[in-house]
């Protein structure tokens, strides 16, 4: 099986080739596993066009030993996804892409959902996992995707829409802003403590959206999590003969994943996306909406000032083991972990969501694909829904 090592020296702390000079390479040589091509990346979607010119002269099913953070595999599914490949696989069925992760970047969303961790992440054997399982000849497990598509409004020459893939996290609201702050935090602060720094800049913002939550097809209706008896129940919106759940805004946070319960090593935001693993292609949704507040009387900025505070709780809440979706209101509108008031949270699993955002409204236009943003234009909206790609196509991971 051809053999690709990539790693993107400037992830993370910028460590990730010292850490393949020292672990990964070693390891490799030890077990006398051939490497048919190692590629330090030198900039921005250097990963896609290397990983496309090995696949045209690599024929067969290839593995790829990836040392970066989520954003680089980020760019290789979507480079992929929008080619046809050449070389050797021209007019060829397309084959799965094996690949062994290396966790070097801030996050590591991926790595630590499917590797929780129980010891120091910096420690070389936890980051080794899942080289080893490739190295044992263990099972790879296929990622489902999220194909976002950004459309324009109406016009009279139609645009092509803007499609993105996401193999982690598709959001809007409170985490896209995030995203977009952070970038510019990066050279300051390398580590994960400069999305906290971006979340505390944004943290009163609301955004006014209208939203349509997509039934599973296979399921027939969008589901809700219910904290009581830990399950997933069908939405009170949604039935076989309306399976379609709309929603209206303001939103504080809106954030759906696939693959993944976390998006750090300790932010469990959607925990039982793990624990109560989906059957079928879909994606777990996060959402507060200000207005399940008890004591929401209008939008003011004094309200949104003090609902900053709640929606606060819930992120510290999702560092504690994702015990955010059990938080409650009290008649009050006070937040707790026990009672019978309103979920806090909406906790939904569904096939696919739409983000029709306010005109008006500038920071609800953010969509968040994977760390990459993207604005929605005025007038458009964006459409986002979970895919699994055929047997013996796509992406899988190594693991244990
Ligand atoms: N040589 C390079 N110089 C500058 N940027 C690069 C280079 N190689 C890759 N990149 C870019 O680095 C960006 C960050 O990589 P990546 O997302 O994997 O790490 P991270 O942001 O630190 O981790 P995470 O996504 O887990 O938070 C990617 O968007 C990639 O395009």
């Amino acid at each position: 099986m051809p053999v690709l090592v990539v790693y993107n020296p400037v992830c993370g702390n910028s460590t990730a080739g010292a850490f393949f000079d020292e672990h990964v390479f070693p390891l490799l040589r030890s077990s006398s596993t051939a490497i048919d091509e190692v590629v330090c990346t030198e900039n921005v979607g250097h990963a896609g066009t290397a990983v496309i010119s090995f696949l045209e002269t690599h024929d067969g099913d290839v593995t790829i030993i990836l040392g970066s953070g989520d954003g680089t595999l980020h760019e290789i599914i979507n480079a992929l996804s929008l080619v046809t490949l050449k070389g050797v696989r021209e007019n060829k069925p397309a084959s799965p892409i094996r690949l062994a992760l290396v966790p070097c970047g801030t996050a590591n969303a991926l790595y630590s959902s499917f590797f929780p961790p129980d010891t120091d992440i910096e420690n070389p054997s936890y980051r080794l996992r899942s080289v080893k399982a490739f190295l044992a000849g263990s099972g790879a497990v296929p990622l489902t995707l999220a194909f976002t598509t950004l459309s324009s409004p109406p016009a009279p020459t139609v645009k092509r829409p803007q499609v993105t893939v996401s193999a982690v996290v598709t959001s809007t609201a409170l985490h896209a802003s995030i995203l977009h702050d952070s970038e510019s935090l990066r050279k300051e602060i390398p580590g994960i403590d400069r999305f906290k720094v971006a979340a505390r800049n944004n943290i009163t913002q609301w955004y006014n959206s209208y939203v349509k939550l997509l039934p599973i097809p296979s399921v027939g209706v969008v589901q809700i999590y219910d904290p009581d008896t830990n399950s997933f129940l069908p939405h009170e919106d949604s039935d076989e003969d309306n399976p379609i759940v709309d929603m209206y805004g303001p939103f504080a946070y809106f954030l759906s994943t696939v693959n993944v319960d976390r998006l750090e090593p300790a932010f469990c935001i959607s925990p039982v996306a793990c624990s109560i693993p989906s059957k079928h292609p879909s994606l777990d949704i996060v959402i507060v909406r200000p207005e399940r507040d008890p004591t929401f009387d209008m939008d003011t900025r004094e309200k949104r000032i003090s609902f900053a505070e709640k929606a606060g709780m819930v992120l510290s809440a999702a560092y504690q083991a994702g015990s955010h979706i059990k938080l409650r209101y009290g008649e009050d509108g006070t937040i707790h972990d026990r009672g019978r008031g309103p979920n806090v949270v909406e906790y939904i699993r569904c096939g696919g969501w739409e983000w029709i955002p306010d005109d008006v409204d500038d920071k609800a236009h953010l969509l968040c694909s994977d760390g990459a943003i993207f604005n929605i234009e005025k007038g458009g909206r964006a459409v986002c829904v979970a895919a699994r790609p055929a047997e013996n196509t796509g992406f899988m991971i190594y693991i244990s």
